[in-house]
């Protein structure tokens, strides 16, 4: 049994800290405060194959590996958590899923841009009215003898405003529920759409989400993936690989602010003394460290055995679930250790304790990541099927 992380690894690690730290960590909380979005930082982590990760060379990818990527997307959110959602709505969302069902155009036209950033993706699955229970959206394609027609409302669409291809979630056939759910790549340049920026947001401000309106939009016969009907499929196995770079996120926080604490502990007096010295100080200090670690061995065990090719969505869902909770409890620990700084915009702890919220919500709640998790221990659905 290994614990180590091969030297390879070692270096991507690195590389991607030091890329963080050179590019997004000099301007991120002017960025933040802005709600501007990063275009061409997302560009140079393209150039730099950070979205190639889990494509194959003739796709324009690297395959490193979603262990790599991993490592990669928790640098990001280490510095800003806004900058690891590329690595969801390029590489493990559209990317993955276009690799894995889409016909050899649909590669072509989608993969090398994605890949390189010159392209980006966003994944539309959720609407007004269908948030956890993804069966229950309404959106319809119906098959008019030239094109799918597309409409419906998706909300909460992270990258919609900047995306240029979108995997779509939609009905084909209604009455033989989720069997008859469709999955699409669509051109985001198609006549039909508009998009609406959801700009009053508690965090991520940097990262830009909306809700997408499909109006008669008219979807090719080659952007299907898969076959009819295979959409709630693909959408699950698109959520198992997505929620490896959501719980790489809330890691990056967590640790963020473990950075942050273990400075201002050691800086900041009271008493005549470090308010590190303090053993209820210590108590939320150790437990920081101890969750985090915890979040990272779940995380790069999942992400670990996706790279071998072994059933991984039950590892998947704890991960996701406990990076999502470390994330919130070290966020709200940084908040009591900085006190009324951390309240202020002066140090970066309240951004984390904004930001860490998404984690628990995002991509299954908590929740539905528990469910996963009991429902497998009870025996009633086995996770890794
Ligand atoms: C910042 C942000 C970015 C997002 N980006 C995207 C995106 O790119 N693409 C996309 O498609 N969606 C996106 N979403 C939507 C997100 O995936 C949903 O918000 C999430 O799935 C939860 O759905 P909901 O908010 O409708 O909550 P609901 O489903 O209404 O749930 C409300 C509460 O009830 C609980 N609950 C619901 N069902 C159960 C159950 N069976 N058992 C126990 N508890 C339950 C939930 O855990 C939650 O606590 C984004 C959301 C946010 C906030």
């Amino acid at each position: 049994m290994h614990f180590e992380l091969t030297e390879e690894l070692l270096d991507v690690q690195k590389m991607a800290r030091d890329f963080a730290l050179k590019e997004i960590a000099p301007t991120v909380d002017e960025d933040d405060k802005a709600h501007r979005f990063r275009r061409d930082i997302v560009e140079k982590m393209g150039e730099l194959g950070f979205f190639g990760c889990v494509i194959p060379e003739e796709y324009g990818g690297n395959e490193m590996g979603f262990l790599a990527i991993t490592l990669i997307a928790e640098q990001m959110a280490r510095v800003h958590s806004s900058m690891r959602l590329p690595f969801n709505m390029n590489a493990l969302g559209p990317a993955q899923t276009i690799l894995r069902y889409g016909n050899e155009e649909t590669k072509k036209k989608w993969l090398p841009g994605l890949c390189d950033a010159s392209k980006l993706g966003c994944f539309a699955i959720t609407e007004a009215n269908a948030g956890s229970d993804v069966a229950s959206m309404k959106t319809r394609a119906i098959w008019d003898g030239e094109n799918y027609i597309l409409n419906g409302d998706k909300m909460w669409i992270s990258n919609a405003t900047v995306a240029d291809v979108a995997l779509v979630y939609a009905y084909t056939d209604p009455s033989v529920k989720v069997k008859g759910m469709s999955a699409f790549a669509v051109d985001m340049k198609s006549p039909g759409i508009t998009v609406e920026p959801i700009t009053e947001k508690l965090g991520t401000w940097s990262a830009p989400v909306g809700v997408i309106t499909f109006e008669n939009t008219p979807v090719p016969k080659e952007a299907l993936l898969g076959k009819e009907g295979q959409g709630f499929k693909i959408c699950m196995e698109q959520l198992n690989d997505t929620r490896l770079g959501c719980a790489a996120g809330g890691l990056g926080v967590a640790q963020a602010c473990i950075d942050a604490v273990l400075q201002y502990a050691n800086e900041r007096e009271q008493f005549g003394q470090p308010i590190g010295k303090f053993q209820m100080n210590q108590d939320m200090i150790a437990q920081m460290i101890v969750k985090t670690e915890a979040a990272r061995l779940l995380l790069y065990k999942a992400a670990w055995l996706k790279d071998e090719g072994k059933p991984h969505t039950l590892e998947t869902s704890m991960a996701k679930y406990w990076c999502g909770e470390a994330a919130n409890f070290c966020a709200d620990c940084a908040m009591k250790i900085y006190g009324s700084y951390g309240y202020s915009e002066e140090y970066p702890v309240a951004r984390y304790y904004r930001d860490a919220k998404s984690y628990q919500i995002v991509e299954g709640t908590s929740n539905i990541q528990k469910f996963i998790i009991a429902q497998d221990a009870l025996g009633y659905r086995k996770a890794n099927r």
